[in-house]
């Protein structure tokens, strides 16, 4: 059982998409799969309750059944940083909620568990809990989406020590290159593979969906 951790440099900036891709590519390849949501913010209400839209790609990704609970455990409808819309219905996020989620997980004896965290590496989620702790609690493998801009360098370098000063790895990453115009774009990537040291799993162009972007992925370093 492999755990991932996709986290990235910021907030839109393809983890959900790059997700989705890994997700794929590990299924092609005869994997059982699950994904997992533990916090989301921004959802739409429906009739059976919160709906998120990233949650719901893992789950429709996974190639185990799960119902939406146990792909997003915590839900709010507001998009802003989650323990602020945790703050506005005063309750507060508890580490405890979250392993609970992800042992229901486990259980399921996937290949891959893949969590997608929400924002960067260093997201609060109350005075005193990070989604970077859960991801410390079960010594995930971490993957860094990188969309690669200006400004990318020192988010990619910063989001890399923090992660490796926690004591987990980067098992890969993937540039996301948004704009293939981009200045010095052969440059940058190759100043983000010295600045990462990590397998690069692929660059990904802008494509038409997740599954297009697995195309340029190469998903063995996360066997
Ligand atoms: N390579 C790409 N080609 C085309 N569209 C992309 C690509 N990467 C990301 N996108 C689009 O950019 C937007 C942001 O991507 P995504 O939702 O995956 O970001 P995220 O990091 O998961 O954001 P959040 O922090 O909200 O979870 C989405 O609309 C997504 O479809
Ligand atoms: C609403 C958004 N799409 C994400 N779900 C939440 C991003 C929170 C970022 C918080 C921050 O680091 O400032
Ligand atoms: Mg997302």
């Amino acid at each position: 059982m492999k755990k991932l951790f996709i986290t990235a440099t910021d907030t839109d900036a393809g983890k959900t998409f790059m997700a989705q891709a890994i997700m794929k590519e590990l299924a092609d390849r005869r994997h059982q799969v699950v994904g997992f949501k533990p916090v989301s913010a921004g959802c739409e209400q429906t009739e059976t309750g919160l709906r998120n839209e990233d949650a719901l790609a893992l789950q429709q990704q996974s190639t185990i059944e799960l119902d939406y609970k146990e792909v997003n455990p915590i839900a709010f409808a507001d998009p802003v940083a989650p323990h602020l819309a945790a703050q506005k219905q005063h309750c507060e996020i508890e580490l405890s909620a979250l392993t609970q989620a992800y042992d229901n997980l486990l259980a399921k004896n996937a290949d891959y568990v893949i969590t997608e965290g929400a924002g960067g590496w260093r997201l609060p989620l109350s005075h005193s809990l990070f989604l970077s702790d859960l991801a410390i609690q079960y010594q995930m493998g971490v993957v860094v989406v990188v969309p690669v801009r200006l400004g990318c360098l020192n988010h990619a370098r910063l989001t890399v020590e923090a992660v490796r000063h926690d004591g987990l790895s980067i098992v890969g990453w993937v540039a996301n290159v948004l704009d293939s115009d981009l200045p010095y774009l052969k440059e940058n990537i190759a100043s983000l593979q010295q600045l990462i040291d990590a397998p690069l799993l692929g660059a990904v162009p802008r494509v038409e969906d997740a599954a297009s972007a697995a195309r340029y992925l190469d998903v063995t370093p996360l066997f």
